[in-house]
């Protein structure tokens, strides 16, 4: 086994505040141990691009605090083929760089996977706001995304209660109801729509809502996942339906920016340093992952054979929580 001499590292998919902090740590954690490092910006698409930058100890200075990602991130369909992929691996050949570290979610693992089969060895690190990779118990982004999301329907609350409205949140989360789910636990609701229960009964939702306002309840807030959608429509069907005023709000990307929390940046370097751990050690087609409070690593393709549903104890307490 020879020892790689030249890393890369890549951000991909959806950015998440934490990112930097990961990249910070592939950075000096590599050059500590003697190896070069190479920044490819905007994913694989600037990959196919050859947009490829060297970096150093004080390209990575002062950028654990900030939110996104300095490399840039893109999503590229053109990587999805086998044309694509077999370019991105000669890229990544003629720049020396013998190991790469993908920062992304489940799509960019099968990015790495396919560079694994064509001789790159890969890292991959998981960075979604969304956690929804199905090894891991954290994903870099989550936790602030989650408090981005809760201080946001604390302030919706204020101004709900005081027109005694009902609030429709809708929160991040394509195929994944994660972030809803902790704002239903932590801000207090009387409904939860995620993708992971496609088949709730709206009606129950308005039953709810007319019986904690028969008990005296005031205002109510319902969170709802964006891979359910569709809230302003929602909105009305639950104000034709139960003469309460109703209002939608699209959290939206707000949820992905912002100050990355102390969690999300002491758990993104101590996945960006193992990730360089596992590429010094001759490692490919690995994906870091969280489990049980120790930091572990999984094959890429068992990684992805896992499926994740959403956390039953915690949707059931979500709804005991709903009565008022
Ligand atoms: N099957 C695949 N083979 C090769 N590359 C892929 C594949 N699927 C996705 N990718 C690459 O990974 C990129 C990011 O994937 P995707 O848009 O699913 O985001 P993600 O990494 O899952 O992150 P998030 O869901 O948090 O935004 C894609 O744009 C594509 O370039
Ligand atoms: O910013 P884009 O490309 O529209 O992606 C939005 C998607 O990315 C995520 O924020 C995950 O990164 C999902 O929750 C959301 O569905
Ligand atoms: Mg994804």
């Amino acid at each position: 086994m020879s020892e790689i001499k030249t890393i890369g590292v890549l951000t991909s998919g959806g950015d998440a505040p934490g990112m930097n902090a990961a990249i910070r740590a592939i950075v000096r954690t590599a050059i500590n141990s003697g190896m070069k490092v190479k920044g490819i910006q905007r994913g694989y698409a600037g990959l196919l691009e050859n947009e490829i930058i060297d970096m150093d100890t004080k390209s990575v200075s002062e950028i654990m605090r900030r939110g996104g990602t300095i490399l840039f991130t893109a999503r590229c369909k053109e990587f999805e083929t086998p044309e694509g992929q077999a370019k991105g691996a000669q890229i990544l050949r003629d720049n020396g760089i013998e190991g790469l570290i993908v920062i992304g979610g489940d799509g960019s693992f099968k990015g790495a996977q396919k560079l694994a089969g064509l001789g790159i060895n890969t890292i991959g690190i998981p960075g979604t706001i969304d956690l929804d990779i199905a090894c891991t118990d954290y994903t870099i982004g989550f936790d602030t995304a989650v408090n981005t999301a809760v201080a946001a329907i604390d302030k919706i609350k204020d101004t709900s209660m005081s027109h005694e409205r009902c609030s429709i949140v809708e929160v991040m989360g394509r195929n994944a109801g994660y972030i809803a789910l902790w704002c239903e636990i932590a801000n207090g609701a009387d409904g939860i729509l995620i993708p992971e229960k496609g088949d709730f009964n709206e009606q129950d939702l308005i039953d709810t809502i007319l019986s904690n306002r028969q008990k005296g309840k005031t205002h109510h807030i319902v969170i709802n996942a964006e891979g359910i959608g569709h809230s302003n429509r929602l909105a009305k069907r639950i104000e034709v339906a139960t003469g309460i005023e109703t209002r939608a709000t699209i959290l939206g990307h707000i949820q992905r920016g912002g100050v990355p929390t102390a969690k999300d940046r002491v758990y993104a370097s101590t996945m960006g340093a193992y990730a360089v751990d596992l590429l010094k050690q001759g490692a490919t087609n690995r994906v870091i992952a969280y489990k049980n409070g120790n930091f572990i690593d999984f094959d890429i393709d068992e990684a992805l054979s896992m499926t994740k549903g959403i956390d039953e104890y915690q949707f059931l307490i979500s709804r005991l929580m709903v009565m008022y």
